[in-house]
């Protein structure tokens, strides 16, 4: 399997290359070239299998001759044995048609852990057998920086340094970057939000002496090693659900855009989608972008969906490519245009597409307060804020036929106060993750600004191995 940049200007790699490369050097995101094919039948089969069997059928024709079948299978099942629900993805009936998708069984209790867990395996191979090292940089609101941090903590070849907006996110989230001992993990607390931090990564990606010289890798859902892990949680959903005899729609909690983009991955694999709709909080870009056809930023406002606080949304990018017939020039107009003016229109044969697809809805704090507090008394289900979010949308969009799937892409612990305060219950931390609560933290405070974390990063590497 080959993959091309989203702004067809940069070099054609395989998968192993697109894995440890991150952002494309054109300032690209990796696709592709082709989508790889899932029958009826084989989709029918998936039903009633161990996860990490369907994880392997489903990831393998990406990975191609990059990586040995027998090794990726091992990686497979390490990553998902790590889990702590035998189903690893369990669905759970919250309403006549509508499921929770529970991707929260990992060791952060978040969906990232579901790829993490699997990209930290899978650079290690490719390092070790290629003898490199890599430094790996990332940001996160939240979720991101704590599934890779568990995923790369203590090992040999990778440096992990990880930006966050200092302040904005929960406390257990913020101790699950700054509590972690090993010598290789790096969090740092920026001052700033969310879309300053990812700018930043994707400067450093872009300032190619840097790049070069620190051997830079990301793990953020730029890295298409992460959308790969997270398209086989659709099939195993979709063929528990009855695909592909019947379709099935997805809601989900979007910011980044990555989460949803594998969803659509499915789709274009043969998985029978009705619906995938987006949900956002107050920060919807996305939600404005399908209803006007401009992609606009705005300011970020913080809210208690903190992972979701986001402007920039970066695997949208992937879907304008697809949108556009992988035109790489015209993804270049509108990237320029968004980097120089804060905003692109998208044509409307594109914009059709993309709409018949996709649908979206968002959701306030009031709104999320409300469905976390409903759900709880009515279901006896207890949400944490982003699914809640997943959920409001999802009932507007309830259609008779599909079953619906919510994806549940946080344990409510990671946000106790929100929690509670909605539904009137603390939820508990579980008993392995209480220790961080009480441990000292290490963070470095730094302003939001590319040489700051330049300096930074080059001045580590310079006392650890006397290099750069
Ligand atoms: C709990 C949670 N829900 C939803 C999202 C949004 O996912 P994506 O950025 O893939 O759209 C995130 C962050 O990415 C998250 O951490
Ligand atoms: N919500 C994410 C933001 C980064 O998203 P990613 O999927 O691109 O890594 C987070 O929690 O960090």
């Amino acid at each position: 399997m080959k993959y091309i940049s989203t702004r067809g200007e940069a070099p054609v790699l395989d998968f192993a290359e697109v894995l440890l490369q991150g952002l494309a050097r054109d300032g690209g995101l990796y696709l592709p070239e082709s989508w790889p094919q899932v029958s009826p039948a084989t989709i029918a089969g998936f039903a009633g299998r161990p996860y990490a069997e369907v994880a392997f059928e489903v990831i393998a024709p990406f990975v191609g001759d990059s990586i040995a079948p027998e090794a990726l299978r091992r990686m497979i099942d390490a990553s998902y044995g790590a889990f702590r629900h035998p189903a690893v993805t369990p669905l759970i009936q919250v309403a006549p048609n509508r499921f929770v998708l529970e991707l929260f069984h990992g060791p952060t209790l978040a969906f990232k852990d579901v790829a993490m867990q699997l990209l930290g395996r899978l650079m290690d191979h490719v390092l070790a057998e290629r003898g490199q090292r890599a430094t790996i940089v990332g940001a996160t609101s939240g979720d991101t920086g704590g599934a890779a941090i568990e995923a790369f903590r203590g090992r040999e070849r990778t440096d992990v340094f990880i930006l966050f907006p200092d302040g904005r996110v929960s406390e257990v989230q913020r101790r699950q970057m700054t509590t972690p001992s090993e010598a290789n993990v790096h969090a740092l607390a920026l001052t700033g939000n969310f879309d300053d931090c990812q700018a930043i990564v994707k400067g450093l990606f872009n300032h190619f002496a840097f790049r070069d010289r620190v051997a830079l890798s990301g793990v953020n859902s730029i890295n298409w090693a992460r959308i790969v892990a997270q398209i086989v949680y659709y099939f195993v959903a979709g063929a528990a659900l009855g695909a592909p005899h019947r379709p099935v729609s997805f809601t989900v909690p979007t910011g980044n855009f990555g989460d949803i983009f594998a969803g659509y991955a499915a789709m274009k694999m043969g998985l029978p989608v009705e619906r995938l709709v987006i949900a956002t909080n107050v920060n919807d870009i996305l939600v404005r972008t399908l209803e006007t056809g401009r992609y606009e930023t705005r300011g970020v406002t913080a809210t208690t969906a903190p992972s979701m606080d986001i402007q920039v949304s970066s695997n949208f990018e992937r879907l304008l490519a697809e949108a556009c017939g992988r035109d790489g020039s015209a993804v270049r107009g509108a990237m320029n245009r968004l980097a120089q003016s804060g905003s692109f229109e998208i044509a409307a044969g594109p914009l059709a597409d993309i709409r018949r697809s996709f649908a979206a809805g968002r959701c306030d704090e009031a709104e999320t307060a409300a469905t976390i507090g409903t759900t709880w008394r009515e279901a006896g289900y207890l949400l944490d804020p982003h699914t809640a979010i997943g959920e409001h949308v999802a009932r507007a969009h309830d259609r008779p036929g599909a079953p619906m799937v919510v994806l549940g892409t946080a344990h409510p612990a990671k946000f106790p106060d929100a929690v509670e305060a909605a539904a009137g219950v603390r939820p508990d931390l579980p008993e392995r993750l209480l220790p961080m609560m009480s441990a000292v933290e290490r963070q470095t405070v730094l302003p939001a600004d590319q040489a700051a974390v330049e300096r930074h990063i080059e001045a580590h590497a310079r006392a650890v191995r006397g290099t750069v």
